[in-house]
């Protein structure tokens, strides 16, 4: 593969895309900034957020409205606190890049570019990066070349990331799974996005979910990807309702195949530096915390990590050693020669005259 960045150089984020939020899509309003609505006492620009239905009825248009006022009110809450934060989260980072891991739907493209927006970071899609070198979508590679082929290419991507800092990374659901990735991971701090398989599944029923190999219905798994087990309950939350029943079925299997790779990936999954919960509460049970949430979830958790690994090591460079006790019998005690008694420094003088 010819040098991938030198075709694709990471931008500084572009704000100009869109971000698809429950069945919104959030649009950046003059380029600015994805995340905040309101402007904030302390920045200087001013942040603000579009919401569009992605169908256009009367009811979308209230629902839209309704939706607005509450993405104001979040977004408006958390603006100041997660100014606040990036500020000194970029200073503790120093310019360390994160690689989002985690499955798929878990956000790690949608919380990514979000992250890009706060930080200043350019955001990279090792799928994106893929599709644009291969000149195939992720599904084709999948069908012409197999799984492995894709699996090749993602490690090559990563290798070709590896050298830049400061850069938000998105990667495959499957990146876990390889170990040379983790060595060229292990560059930046790993961040795991972790949510239910019920709630992954909602998500990925409301996009195209023929657009993602592994979950599509007609496509067996490939063997290194998931063990069978046919068997497996379903977790206990209700599908997202109103289901038709032909989307109940989807949706079943889509959780079920999603339980079965994340059995066999979780081990892979919990080696991250940092593990930050999707779940959310109430309305916003059923797809998860918003992105903004989640956000400013890695934030805290970023921060809160990078003190404690300081205090560890300012811990490490601080210690003495304290005697605990006698020394055992068995141990041979060699005396330092300013501690040697004066009689046997002049037995030594000697020896070396004679
Ligand atoms: N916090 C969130 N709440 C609701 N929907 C979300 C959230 N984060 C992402 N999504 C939606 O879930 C789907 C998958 O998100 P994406 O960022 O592409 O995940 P990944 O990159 O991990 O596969 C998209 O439709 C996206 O809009
Ligand atoms: O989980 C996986 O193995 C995969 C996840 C996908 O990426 P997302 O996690 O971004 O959907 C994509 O890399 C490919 O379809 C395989």
């Amino acid at each position: 593969m010819t040098s991938l960045l030198a075709a694709f150089p990471p931008q500084q984020p572009q704000l100009q895309e869109s971000v698809r939020l429950n069945s919104y899509v959030l649009r950046p309003t003059a380029g600015r900034d994805l995340i905040c609505r309101q402007r904030s006492a302390r920045s200087k620009s001013t942040l603000s957020l579009r919401v569009q239905p992605l169908s256009a009825s009367k009811q979308d248009a209230a629902e839209a409205a309704a939706a607005q006022d509450r993405l104001t009110a979040d977004f408006g809450a958390l603006s100041d606190k997660i100014e606040e934060l990036a500020a000194e989260v970029k200073e503790n980072l120093q310019g360390t890049s994160l690689y989002l891991v985690g499955m798929m739907g878990s956000g790690k493209s949608t919380v990514g570019k979000i992250l890009g927006n706060i930080l200043k970071y350019p955001f990279l899609d090792t799928d994106g990066l893929i599709e644009s070198t291969a000149k195939m979508s992720i599904k084709d590679i999948f069908a012409e070349d197999g799984e492995a082929s894709f699996r090749e290419l993602e490690t090559q991507v990563l290798q070709e990331i590896m050298p830049f800092h400061s850069c938000i990374v998105s990667t495959g659901g499957g990146a876990v799974l390889k170990r040379e990735n983790w060595g060229l991971m292990q560059h930046g701090i790993v961040v795991w996005l972790s949510g239910d398989p019920t709630l992954l599944a909602a998500r990925a029923m409301r996009d195209d979910l023929s657009s993602r190999p592994l979950l599509a219905r007609q496509q067996q798994s490939q063997p290194s990807t998931a063990t069978s087990t046919p068997d497996q309950e379903l977790s206990s939350a209700p599908a997202p309702e109103p289901l038709r029943p032909e989307e109940k079925d989807d949706y079943e299997h889509t959780v079920q195949k999603l339980q079965q790779l994340l059995e066999e990936r979780q081990q892979h999954y919990a080696f991250s530096d940092l593990h930050v919960p999707l779940e959310g509460e109430g309305k916003d049970s059923h797809f998860g915390a918003p992105a903004a949430v989640v956000a400013y979830r890695v934030l805290c958790g970023l921060n809160q990590r990078i003190k404690q690994d300081a205090a560890s090591r300012e811990q490490m460079r601080n210690f003495e050693i304290k005697s605990s006790g006698d020394i055992p019998a068995t141990m041979r005690v060699q005396q330092a020669p300013a501690q040697q008694p004066q009689k046997q420094k002049q037995q030594r003088k000697s020896r070396k005259r004679s």
